[in-house]
């Protein structure tokens, strides 16, 4: 579990993050979910440690990590996987390097043991085959397969992803999502992803954290976003014509249900 507490962060005197708290649950998807420069990034890069916050603090699995001694945020580094925009990949690097990188980095695992766990990490994304191929020979949805084999490799215990499904299709999109949730699971990891993907708020939103100008405004789970009453909750999430058409398609069968149900206690009066 990672809890954050009243995280502030300015940038020459602009206030990007004004007071932050919450709780990140182990083996969930946490969703950072907000519209475009309303401090989404920052607020990851603030727990993973890149930004150091101006107050406020952040705690893993109970463990104090911002300002504690060197040792104890290397220890917590360790465990972090990321997945970064884009993908990240080193182009000059095959695939099985890519993921063999953070393993020579972070572990005294042998070539052998590398290899295994790189082996392993490939199949668990679905690229039994691609071991020896160049970045610039996947596609996009590849890409991100390697980047989480690449992030989960060394065991990581908590996994961060931003935006992950930027750049891809929408099919490819799900199915990225759909592994990264699988993967949470299977490895009880604590999973943070910035998104403003409807998409992935429906389909692996188990926690949402809204931020709307730097504040946490929201937070809930899939099911109840659709039926807040925050205005600028509800301006986002209906911003997209698909969602408000399911929306009223939901509310006018919710309406219809409503109404035989009235009609059948009148009969049975
Ligand atoms: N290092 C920095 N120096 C100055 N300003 C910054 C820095 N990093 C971010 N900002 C500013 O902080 C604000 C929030 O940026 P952030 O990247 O967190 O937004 P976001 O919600 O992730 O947006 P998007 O969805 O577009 O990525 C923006 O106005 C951005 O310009």
């Amino acid at each position: 579990m990672i809890e954050i507490h009243n995280i502030h962060k300015s940038f020459g005197g602009k206030k990007v993050l004004d007071g932050v708290s919450g709780v990140f649950e182990t083996g969930k998807t946490n969703l950072l979910l907000g519209a475009s420069g309303t401090g989404k990034s920052v607020l990851l890069k603030c727990i993973v440690g890149l930004i150091k916050p101006d107050i406020g603090s952040v705690t893993f699995d109970g463990t104090y990590y911002t300002n504690n001694k060197l040792d104890i945020r290397q220890e917590i580094r360790r465990k972090i996987g990321m997945l970064f925009q884009g993908s990240a990949l080193f182009d000059s690097m095959n695939v099985e390097e890519n993921v063999e990188f953070p393993l020579k980095m972070l572990t005294n695992m042998s070539k052998s043991e590398r290899m295994d766990r790189v082996n392993f990490c490939l199949s668990r994304v679905g690229l039994e085959n691609a071991n020896h191929k160049m970045p610039s020979e996947i596609s996009g949805g590849m890409k991100k397969r390697v980047g989480i084999a690449r992030a989960i490799a060394p065991n990581c215990t908590y996994l961060f992803c931003d935006e992950p499904n930027s750049g891809l299709d929408p099919q490819t999109a799900i199915t990225i999502d759909e592994l990264i949730k699988e993967i949470t699971e299977e490895y009880n990891i604590t999973t943070i992803i910035v998104t403003h993907d409807m998409n992935s708020v429906i389909e692996i939103g188990d926690k949402i954290m809204f931020l709307y100008k730097g504040k946490k405004l929201w937070e809930g789970n899939n099911v109840e976003i659709m039926d807040t009453d925050i205005k600028e909750l509800n301006d986002f999430i209906f911003a997209n014509r698909l969602m408000r058409d399911a929306k009223k398609v939901e509310d006018e069968r919710a309406e219809e249900e409503d109404r035989v149900e009235e009609e059948r206690k009148g009969e049975t009066r």
